[in-house]
């Protein structure tokens, strides 16, 4: 079972990966707390609760409390963390407790930040139960909620105790759920491992039909990619911005459809899509490297239009956190598996590669789609 570990200046844990974690949470936790007692409260969803309680029960000598948040982007936002601090007070929670997130980024984001303020800060572990939160939003201590002005503006650093993915999890996931974590690996590679974008290349029949081995294969090859980079830079003051690769824009295009048209996957498929385009136009890809990034990510689509002007997602990345003294930081890619951040893209550039994505996005979809997420 893949265990890496993951070290900070302020943080040391292990993303350990595999199936039937679930089932033997309970003693997993006792080890990581030293036989200091603890109380456990977890957080999740009605719909997860319902398909996987049996299995996390299963080796709770009594069971936890659970505290519900409704599924949905449209929840992660400050609301949502003030209704669950409340309950965490009224079920008299204390810094002895330790919060359980059973659920995908969205409930990984709200619980870690919650865990990062309750009491000015008590510890908790991730349950990722989207292959998106396996391979990217468990890892790494970014925590936070979105506000209508952009993405992710309220948040903290917090990293969890220590990050169980299991793998069976991904059963129940929604064919669209896989694809758009798919996105965040294609990322990865794309950033920093030629050998995972090969793999993804030649192996998307057995990866898409969610074969395990297949799966735990690019679950534990991006999470190495994602470990490595936040060991060596936690607080995203330089080499961390790689993995905000495609996220410039697909930042701009979920706070532009307001959180509601598209999954962070998606978008951050269409961002990648638009961050190629720009790096092709200042001659940092081949045309080859371009096209086998672009179909790469088409392959694990289909990824839905969605209704936003160019001119409109470049004003929305002024709130980009990566900005420096009012400069904005982009990412591009130099090649299959490397990377640069630069601080002298235009405005001009960014709407001619923002066009050239939507101009793609009209040849590789009929119609606007008329997917919406849950409210
Ligand atoms: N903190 C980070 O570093 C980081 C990194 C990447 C993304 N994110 C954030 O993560 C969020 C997206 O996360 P996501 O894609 O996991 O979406 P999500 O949390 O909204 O989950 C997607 C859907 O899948 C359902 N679901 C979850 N697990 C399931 C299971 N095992 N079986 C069936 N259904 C299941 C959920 O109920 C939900 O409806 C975004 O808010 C994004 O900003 C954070
Ligand atoms: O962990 C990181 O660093 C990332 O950038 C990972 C991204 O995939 C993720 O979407 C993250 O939440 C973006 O963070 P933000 O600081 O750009 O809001
Ligand atoms: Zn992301």
């Amino acid at each position: 079972m893949p265990s890496i570990p993951l070290t900070t200046p302020t943080a040391r844990y292990d993303i350990v990966i595999g199936s039937g974690l679930l089932r033997t949470l309970f003693p997993r936790l006792c080890k990581l707390s030293n036989g200091k007692p603890f109380r456990p409260f977890i957080v999740t969803s009605p719909e997860i609760w319902e398909l996987w309680s049996k299995s996390i029960l299963a080796s709770f000598p009594e069971p936890p409390t659970v505290l519900f948040l409704p599924s949905g982007e449209a929840h992660k936002r400050l609301a949502s963390v003030e209704a669950l601090a409340q309950q965490l007070a009224t079920a008299g929670a204390d810094r002895d407790s330790l919060l359980l997130a059973l659920g995908g980024g969205v409930i990984g984001d709200i619980t870690g930040f919650l865990a990062a303020i309750y009491m000015r800060g008590i510890p908790y572990v991730q349950l990722p139960s989207t292959l998106l939160a396996q391979v990217d939003s468990s890892i790494g201590g970014k925590t936070g909620v979105n506000l209508v002005a952009g993405k992710n503006l309220i948040g903290s650093f917090h990293h969890p105790l220590a990050v169980f993915a299991d793998t069976d999890l991904l059963g129940t996931l929604p064919s669209a759920e896989l694809r758009s974590g798919l996105q965040e690996s294609v990322k990865a590679a794309i950033i920093r491992n030629p050998r995972l974008f090969r793999y993804l290349e030649q192996n998307s029949q057995a990866v898409l039909a969610g074969d395990a081995d297949a799966l735990t294969r690019v679950v534990a090859a991006s999470v190495r990619v994602k470990a490595d980079v936040v060991s060596q830079d936690e607080l995203e003051s330089g080499l961390r911005m790689i993995l905000n690769f495609g996220h410039t824009i697909g930042h701009a295009i979920e706070s532009a459809t307001k959180y509601k048209q598209l999954l962070h996957g998606q978008a951050v498929g269409w961002g990648s899509i638009a961050a190629a385009h720009l790096s092709l136009s200042r001659g940092a890809i081949t045309q080859n490297e371009f096209d086998r990034m672009v179909n790469l990510i088409l392959l694990y689509g289909p990824l839905p239009a969605f209704t936003a002007k160019a001119a409109k997602l470049v004003e929305l990345t002024g709130s980009d956190k990566k900005k420096r003294s009012g400069r904005r930081a982009f990412v591009l890619t130099t090649g299959i598996g490397s990377t640069e951040v630069v601080y002298d893209v235009t405005d001009a550039e960014l709407l001619a590669a923002t066009e050239s994505m939507l101009a793609r996005m009209q040849q590789v979809t009929s119609k606007p789609s008329a997917r919406s997420r849950k409210k």
